[in-house]
């Protein structure tokens, strides 16, 4: 496997080795000892898998309050999506910015979304299956969200009339939005 940086330092793309021959493709999706000698020891307790039967739908953007954060493992089982992690740590020298990177059942991509950072992405073709790996479990109560089209954020979407949910279409905008990450005090969060 091969894990490589973005231009925010703490969310990285990991590409699995992946074994093809005249059947098709084995590869590792998830290895802890392996992604721990990449720096990458999270201890994942939940998975999710949510399908997308359209292109042009914008899940997101989402993330847990504090103590509920979520770091995120994320990976295309069908499909492609535009998948992006926003800073929103207050005090990092990359508050609000934004990164994004394709991940595909093709190029078998994943990236990791630290604590501290909120998560959306969009799909690219119809009957997209996203799995996501999460080390803490989810929290309705402490689930938040941003506007996917926060005009501070300014996220280059490849659409500009997504399939929301109803929730989605009410997020706030971040200046707006209920945030507990101090940058400082969380990078033992990291
Ligand atoms: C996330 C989650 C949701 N749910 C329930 C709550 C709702 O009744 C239903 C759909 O939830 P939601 O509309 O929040 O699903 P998405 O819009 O796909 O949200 C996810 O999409 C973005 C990309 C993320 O990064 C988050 O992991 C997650 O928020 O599943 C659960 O029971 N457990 C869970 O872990």
């Amino acid at each position: 496997m091969n894990v490589f940086d973005t231009e925010l330092k703490e969310v990285k793309v990991i590409e699995p080795t992946v074994f093809q021959d005249h059947r098709g493709f084995f590869m590792e999706s998830y290895h802890a000892k392996k992604f721990k000698g990449h720096g990458l020891g999270y201890d994942f307790v939940q998975d999710n898998h949510s399908l997308s039967l359209e292109k042009n739908v914008i899940r997101g953007l989402h993330y847990q309050l504090g103590p509920y954060a979520q770091t995120k493992l994320v990976r295309v089982i069908t499909g492609a999506i535009f998948d992006v992690a926003v800073d929103i740590r207050k005090g990092s020298p990359t508050y609000g910015k934004w990164v994004g990177v394709t991940l595909s059942a093709k190029n078998h991509r994943m990236l990791l979304v630290p604590k501290g950072f909120a998560h959306g992405f969009c799909t690219l073709t119809v009957n997209t299956h996203v799995q996501y790996k999460v080390d803490a479990y989810y929290s309705a109560e402490n689930d938040r969200g941003i506007l996917w089209n926060d005009p501070v954020l300014s996220i280059d979407w490849p659409v500009s009339a997504p399939i929301l949910s109803d929730k989605d279409q009410k997020q706030p905008l971040l200046k707006d939005a209920e945030i507990h990450f101090q940058y400082k005090a969380d990078a033992a969060l990291l």
